[in-house]
């Protein structure tokens, strides 16, 4: 499967790049080093077919570089499906600097990777992702203009994160009309998995909205900002999984609808922020589809952000924005229809739009 999340052990066994299991045609994947910062970091360039490869920067403390490897040709390769969905003219592309963000970041390692990002000539466009703020993307300007997602003060759409969660709010609304009959979230007992910067805004319009919202995260302190703003209790217990709810709202890593975790959701709907949900695609797609648990295509209901950051590129204002952004709604129910009706997943559904926009394009 193409986009499994294995083991560093696992990974170990196949060829290192063009064997690796998420390559899938990548066109270019980019290894930056620089001893003075100790920066470690990977371009993936998935496909340039309808625009140049835009999507974020992810900071993590990885366990191995296999796992980064992995994570950005996952990532890469979903960026290319979302903006074909999207219908925005962009290629699919992505980057992962190796560390931990509260500790390993610094200007002089961001500069440097900016410096990296200018030498690809504007086929990767960056942007923020886990682990990087507005700060950083502005730090990444003073060096080249091939960054999204800037401050407003410098010209850019600046934090994409509210848009994002309004995005998976509109998905979230209209795959529970599917599922309920209603896009009517009141009452609805919603988890929101991570409270970063998109759960955050995620649980604030759920909270607007009369939702039972439920919030989980490693970082305790980031729970008890959240609950004190909004309506939203923090999870005590230690398997978010077993839990009765009507929502499952994924937005921290991906993978986590699983082998393990699948059996135990009781979820009808899953609608969430996080990039790569489904730890194998097909299969896990097809477990959720023969379980009666409506799945809206992450890579489908999170493009708000990517919907924000193409405004600087193409310069429409904030009320484009907002429309694009909603028209996730529509495409939502779109897709879910479609499944139905083939009998396919709705991964599969939205993938298979994605495709043949860029395959329309490539024979242009
Ligand atoms: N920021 C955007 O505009 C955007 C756009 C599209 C997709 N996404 C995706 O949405 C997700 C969240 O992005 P973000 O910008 O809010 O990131 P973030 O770093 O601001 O927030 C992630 C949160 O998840 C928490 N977390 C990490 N591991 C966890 C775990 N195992 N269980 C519970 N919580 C955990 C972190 O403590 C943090 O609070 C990511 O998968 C990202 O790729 C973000």
């Amino acid at each position: 499967m193409l986009t499994e999340v294995v083991s560093s052990n696992d990974l170990k066994k196949v060829a290192p790049v063009f064997g690796q299991l998420s390559f899938d045609d990548h066109e270019q994947v980019v290894f930056c080093h620089d001893k003075d910062t100790d920066l470690k970091a990977i371009i993936g360039i998935h496909n340039t077919v309808l625009g140049p490869a835009l999507g974020g920067t992810r900071m993590w403390a990885y366990n191995s570089e296999w796992e980064a490897l992995n994570d950005v040709l996952r990532l890469s390769r979903g960026m290319t499906f979302k903006s074909a969905i999207t219908g925005l003219n962009l290629g699919g592309g992505k980057a992962v600097i190796i560390g931990d963000a509260a500790t390993q970041k610094t200007p002089e390692l961001m500069l440097r990777f900016g410096e990296f990002v200018h030498s690809l000539g504007g086929r990767y466009i960056t942007a923020e992702d886990v682990g990087m703020a507005t700060a950083d993307m502005d730090l990444v300007r003073s060096v080249t203009p091939y960054v999204t997602g800037i401050s407003q003060e410098l010209g850019g759409a600046g934090n994409p994160s509210p848009i994002t969660a309004y995005g998976v709010f509109m998905g979230m609304k209209a795959a529970a009309k599917y599922a309920y009959g209603s896009d009517v979230l009141e009452d609805k007992i919603v988890y929101v998995e991570g409270v970063g910067n998109v759960g955050e805004s995620l649980v604030e319009h759920l909270s607007n909205e009369g939702a039972k919202v439920f919030i989980s995260d490693i970082s305790q302190d980031r729970l008890e900002q959240v609950r004190d703003k909004y309506s939203a209790t923090i999870y005590e217990g230690d398997n978010l999984y077993t839990e009765d709810m009507d929502i499952y709202a994924p937005c921290a890593l991906g993978a986590t609808v699983n082998d393990s975790t699948i059996g135990q959701l009781k979820a009808k709907v899953i609608a969430g922020a996080a990039n790569n949900q489904l730890a194998v695609e097909e299969k896990h797609g097809r477990e959720l589809m023969e379980r009666g648990i409506i799945y809206a295509p992450d890579f489908l209901i999170n493009a708000g952000g990517i919907i924000n950051v193409y405004a600087e590129l193409e310069n429409y204002g904030r009320q484009e924005i907002i429309r694009k952004t909603e028209n996730i709604y529509h495409t939502t129910l779109e897709i879910l229809t479609k499944a139905e009706s083939q009998g396919m997943t709705a991964q599969a559904a939205a993938m298979e739009i994605a495709r043949d926009r860029i395959a329309a394009r490539k024979n242009s």
